[in-house]
């Protein structure tokens, strides 16, 4: 029984009737996307089978014509599963008589939170065939043999086209494959105490506020960024997150550039101011001077001696910062050196490759490495794909999955590190930049869609954030 079941279960709720609201519950989303036709209804043997067989119940009773198919035989069933199948009035055929093609949707009841150890057997054997049916699928709780604490595939699952939840998404509906197999996500409420402290949260915001200008606001209070730019050949990148920087709000922002690159960056920023920086005191007389409020230092940076000696300047002035791309990889052979210089105020933003290269001894899923990476560096660290990870020392994680594939494009990570950098600047901590930044940013490549680029993202995020704030 999971941890918010037994509470429930000691504040007077029985097993019984939480089955009973989680199988009414399904039964209306059901009822509410499908017309009336044959039911396959796959049960296992715990609460989530229990919840199959009373799913099952209400269908018949609404003329649906329904098949059970048990992985225990219903004489062997024990607990609530046992009683609600009981109760049921109904006869169940064996699990391997099962055939996707003869139903005309599936229900998925054979394991949810409880599932332990990988599918073999006939379990595996009906989800192997139902993987590669054209039937719609309706899973309970979760896709079976998707782990709800990791996303990951424990030997098989099938693809669903809605999962039904209770109570609050699980990590396992947010983090691929689970993301990619859940389909249309429905959480509904079956009266279950608030969890005090859920293992992550659904990105969102109602985590934090985009900040408003005052009305007698300047362009330096509204927030200055300082990006630093790298060699003429790589320029693109921080003008991406210059850029971004600017649409999420910040008031000023420059970028710092090589004394080589000067004329091409001045050639392609506009509002944009570029400023010349040469080795690491000059870095820091510039962070002083463009009043910034946070930094943004990798994109395009080179992986160079030049970057690796900025990054530490930078963060010797602890002046709220991004660090990105080039900027983790120039400390690939010496990743302490960077651990030990970071503070609170920082955001690591690495791809998966770039999370290797500065944790090359963390491993397993993405919500523990990231807490683990989180930990060690003692500040913020934001792991991108189509479910990032946001992870702070004393912060519940949270994960964005806002965006959408089109997403993956060249240039794309350097606008998501402006942003948050430009969210920093007016003033949100580490933590919320960094979850209000991803969120924006898939929501304006949502906007984008179909061939968006990083060259448009700027202009989206300014949309998207638009469309969240309240003022
Ligand atoms: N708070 C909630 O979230 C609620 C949960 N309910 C349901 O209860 C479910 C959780 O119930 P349980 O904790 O009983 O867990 P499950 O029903 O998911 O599975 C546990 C059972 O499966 C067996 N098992 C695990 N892995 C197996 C494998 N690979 N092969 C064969 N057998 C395996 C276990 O020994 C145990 O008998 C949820 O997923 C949900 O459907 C609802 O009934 C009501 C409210
Ligand atoms: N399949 C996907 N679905 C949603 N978002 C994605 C997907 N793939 C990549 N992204 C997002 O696109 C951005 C890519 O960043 P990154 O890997 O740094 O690329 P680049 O270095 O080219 O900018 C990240 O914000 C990431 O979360
Ligand atoms: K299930």
């Amino acid at each position: 029984m999971s941890r918010l079941d037994a509470r429930a279960v000691a504040g007077g709720t029985s097993q019984t009737s939480l089955i009973e609201r989680a199988a009414r519950s399904c039964v209306r989303v059901i009822r509410g996307r499908y017309t009336r036709r044959p039911a396959a209804v796959l049960c296992g043997p715990g609460n989530n089978g229990a919840d199959g067989w009373a799913i099952a119940r209400l269908l018949r009773a609404a003329d649906w014509p329904v098949t059970v198919y048990t992985l225990t035989p219903q004489k062997d069933l024990t607990g609530a599963a046992g009683q609600v199948a009981k109760g049921s009035g109904l006869t169940a055929e064996p699990l391997r008589a099962f055939r996707p093609e003869a139903a005309g949707l599936v229900i998925d009841a054979l394991f949810g939170a409880g599932l332990s150890r990988p599918l073999v057997g006939d379990a595996r054997g009906a989800l192997d065939s139902l993987a590669e049916a054209a039937v719609p699928v309706v899973a309970i709780d979760l896709p079976s043999g998707v782990d709800g604490a990791t996303g990951s595939v424990l030997g098989t699952a099938a693809r669903a086209e809605v999962t039904v939840t209770f109570h609050a998404p699980k990590p396992g509906h947010l983090l691929s494959p689970g993301l990619g197999l859940r389909g249309e996500l429905v959480v509904t409420d079956i009266g279950l105490p608030q969890d005090a402290e859920p293992d992550a949260h659904w990105n969102g915001p109602c985590l934090w506020t985009l900040p408003v200008p005052e009305r007698d606001t300047h362009k330096y209070a509204r927030g200055a960024v300082l990006v630093f730019g790298g060699p003429r050949i790589a320029g693109g990148a921080a003008r991406l997150s210059a850029h971004g920087a600017a649409r999420i709000g910040a008031g000023a922002v420059t970028v710092a550039s090589p004394e080589e690159a000067l004329d091409i960056y001045a050639a392609h920023l506009d509002a944009i101011m570029v400023k010349p920086v040469t080795d690491a005191a000059s870095a820091k007389r510039l962070i002083e001077a463009s009043k910034a409020k946070a930094l943004v230092i990798g994109p395009g940076a080179g992986r160079t001696d030049a970057t690796r000696s900025h990054v530490l300047a930078a963060l010797e002035t602890r002046v709220p910062i991004v660090v990105d791309a080039d900027a983790l990889t120039v400390f690939e052979d010496d990743p302490d050196t960077l651990m030990q210089a970071l503070h609170e105020k920082a955001v690591l933003t690495p791809h998966i490759g770039e999370f290797g290269r500065v944790f090359p001894d963390i491993q397993g899923d993405k919500l523990s490495m990231t807490a683990a990476a989180a930990a060690r560096a003692g500040t913020t660290v934001l792991l991108k794909g189509a479910d990032t990870v946001i992870s702070t020392p004393s912060r519940v994680p949270v994960i964005n999955t806002s965006g959408t594939p089109w997403l993956a494009t060249a240039g794309a990570g350097d606008v998501l590190t402006g942003a948050i950098a430009g969210l920093m600047a007016q003033g949100l901590g580490a933590h919320d930049a960094a979850c209000a930044g991803a969120y924006l940013h898939g929501l304006a490549g949502q906007r984008g869609g179909r061939g968006v680029t990083a060259d448009d993202l700027p202009g989206l995020l300014r949309e998207a954030g638009r469309a969240v704030a309240t003022r």
